[in-house]
């Protein structure tokens, strides 16, 4: 494979004529589209999943204390964020904005998919043509490598973009009452990079869960690139199918309800009853 045969792909990169192919390392990617490089020098090596949000039980933090911009550290992540241009009304501030610009917004594209809004849960991704097993359709860097010790102190160095575009992130409201949103979202959203760290990936992120063998991307951690890496499966992928992943290998219905706190709509599975949601309530 050619060394810059997945530049379209990356995140931020746009491969329509409005968005002309770019390094996947500059700086300035396009307009409203900045990727950050990490100063970093963690070495990852596994693919593992969805870190195990159950395993999480760290006290509460004051959040508004990691919400002021006037600290920001523009190197202390890496962000493909959303700023001017087509993506203009996504410089998200607060929840109530981020909720009207999910229900009526694009808010990723590629040659290959989508994230946009539907009903089932939220926003997902969703192909834009047909693609072939093994097709790559995203590399993406993370905008905060963390983990639950350190979660507070790393954002706070985030710079302030990437704290907004952390912020409008889809937040479970499963997790204790009292944990505060920067938690809730990380815990509904981050990914393993390794056994002692995870990523937070801003558009892979809205990928949802099909239970297995229904889901239909692969994903592993690359640290050669920093990228997580998203292929298709085994199965080809038709125009216009939801693109989803495993949030986690031999996750049950109530392994999924208990960690993450859905219940599993992805259609392949058998759900969970509501007598099973009521044995299974954790607050
Ligand atoms: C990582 S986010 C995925 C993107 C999310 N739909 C959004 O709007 O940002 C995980 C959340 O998506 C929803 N979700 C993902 N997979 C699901 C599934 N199979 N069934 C029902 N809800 C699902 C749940 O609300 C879950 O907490």
């Amino acid at each position: 494979m050619p060394d810059n045969a997945y530049e379209d792909l990356a995140l931020g990169l746009m491969s329509d004529e409005s968005w002309p192919p770019l390094s996947l390392l500059d700086e300035e990617l396009a307009d409203g589209f900045r990727l950050y490089s990490s100063t970093s020098s963690d070495t990852v090596s596994t693919s593992a999943p969805f870190s195990d949000a159950a395993s999480s039980d760290r006290e509460s933090t004051n959040e508004a204390d990691y919400i002021d911009d006037s600290n920001s550290n523009k190197d202390a992540g890496r962000l493909a964020h959303i700023d001017d241009g087509p993506y203009s009304s996504q410089k998200l501030l607060s929840s109530s904005d981020i909720v009207e610009t999910l229900s009526s917004r694009f808010l990723f594209e590629n040659d290959c998919f989508e994230i946009r809004p539907y009903s089932m849960s939220g926003v997902g991704g969703f192909a834009r043509r047909d693609l072939a097993p093994g097709e790559v359709v995203l590399l993406e860097q993370p905008i905060l490598r963390s983990n639950y010790d350190d979660l507070f102190r790393d954002f706070q160095r985030l710079d302030g973009s990437s704290r907004n575009v952390f912020l409008q992130l889809y937040a479970s409201d499963h997790f204790e009452p009292k944990r505060v949103t920067i938690e809730a979202i990380w815990s509904t959203n981050c990914f393993s990079i390794d056994p002692d760290c995870q990523g937070l990936f801003a558009v892979a992120s809205r990928f949802n869960h099909a239970c297995a063998p229904s889901h239909n991307l692969e994903y592993r951690f690359d640290p050669t690139t920093g990228c997580m890496i998203f292929n298709v499966g085994a199965e080809p992928i038709k125009d216009g199918d939801e693109l989803t992943i495993s949030y986690g290998f031999g996750l049950r219905p109530i392994d999924l309800y208990r960690y993450y706190g859905f219940r599993c709509l992805c259609g392949a599975c058998a759900g969970l009853t509501d007598e099973e949601i009521s044995m299974n309530s954790i607050w």
